[in-house]
């Protein structure tokens, strides 16, 4: 089959919703670069007039530039895996593909294979999640992550050694993304398809991850506190350095404190204690 591949050159935070809304108008595959995304949808269902006004929606807003190709018989697991390096989170958790050998002397080693599923610990939130779980003691815990996207904080859960750790997103493609990353892991993880509402987890849990939005988290942070445990911890990230004020305005009243700030690249991470 042939495909269509656009190379959208655009602002950094514009990529997550632009891949979003491209998947809803036919897009199938995804590639983050440097200067934006690549994104391809097969030649014969193309819908360029929907395409046409999306581009114009962002063409401002988000710097966009395009460029179009057309491409025959591409293969995909090539694609991701030469624009896919290996990530040291400082000296602690190595995050590498199946086809990257272990380095040893790290003493986490996630194997990730992405393909079009966000979670890989190039971004900063996640790299911020992932050094502030290893900082918490997970021994014996009952762990949530929501949105899970490639499971990697749930993966890191386990390799902390949290007991029962459940996650969920709302994305189909990530679900069976996270599914293939919990065997290449060999973790035990259930996983399940829906929002917080939807999925509806049972009891409590001692930590629950969260890096998702601002307006999800601002959403859900009720949810979240019923869910927690007595002294239990909530980890959040996917919102910018000024957004902070926001979320713990949120948070206070509900009875959390805070624990930890910290921020990579203008995003924020936080850590929270359920009083
Ligand atoms: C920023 S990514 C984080 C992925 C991963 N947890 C990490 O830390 O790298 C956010 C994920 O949340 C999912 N998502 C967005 N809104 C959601 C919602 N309301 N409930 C559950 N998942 C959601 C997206 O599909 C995406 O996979």
């Amino acid at each position: 089959m042939d495909y269509l591949e656009f190379k959208i050159a655009c602002l950094e935070e514009y990529r997550e919703i632009l891949i979003a809304e491209l998947a809803e108008i036919g897009f199938d595959s995804f590639l983050e670069t440097e200067e934006g995304i690549e994104a391809y949808a097969p030649e014969n269902d193309f819908d360029r007039s929907s395409f046409d006004e999306l581009i114009d929606k962002y063409v401002v807003p988000a710097h966009i530039s395009v460029q179009e190709n057309i491409m025959s018989k591409v293969n995909w697991n090539e694609e991701w895996e030469k624009n896919y390096d290996p990530i040291a989170v400082e000296d602690l958790v190595y995050v590498r593909a199946s086809f990257h050998p272990a380095q040893p002397e790290f003493k986490y080693d996630i194997v990730i294979n992405p393909k079009m599923s966000f979670g890989t610990g190039h971004h900063a939130t996640t790299y911020q999640m992932l050094l502030h779980q290893a900082e918490l003691d997970h021994q014996g815990k009952r762990v949530l992550d929501v949105g899970s996207g490639t499971g990697i904080l749930a993966i890191m859960a386990k390799l902390l050694g949290a007991d029962q750790v459940e996650a969920f997103d709302i994305d189909e493609w990530c679900v069976e993304n996270g599914n293939e990353n919990f065997q290449l892991n060999e973790v035990e993880i259930k996983m399940d398809i829906g929002t917080i509402r939807e999925v509806d987890p049972q009891g409590t849990f001692d930590i629950i991850l969260a890096n998702i939005n601002k307006n999800v988290l601002l959403d859900e942070m009720e949810i979240y506190t019923e869910l927690l445990a007595p002294e239990g911890l909530l980890l959040l990230s996917g919102f910018y350095t000024e957004d902070i004020e926001d979320l713990l305005e949120r948070c206070t009243p509900l009875g959390f404190s805070l624990v930890k700030k910290q921020s990579k690249d203008n995003w924020a991470a936080l850590v929270l204690e359920k009083k």
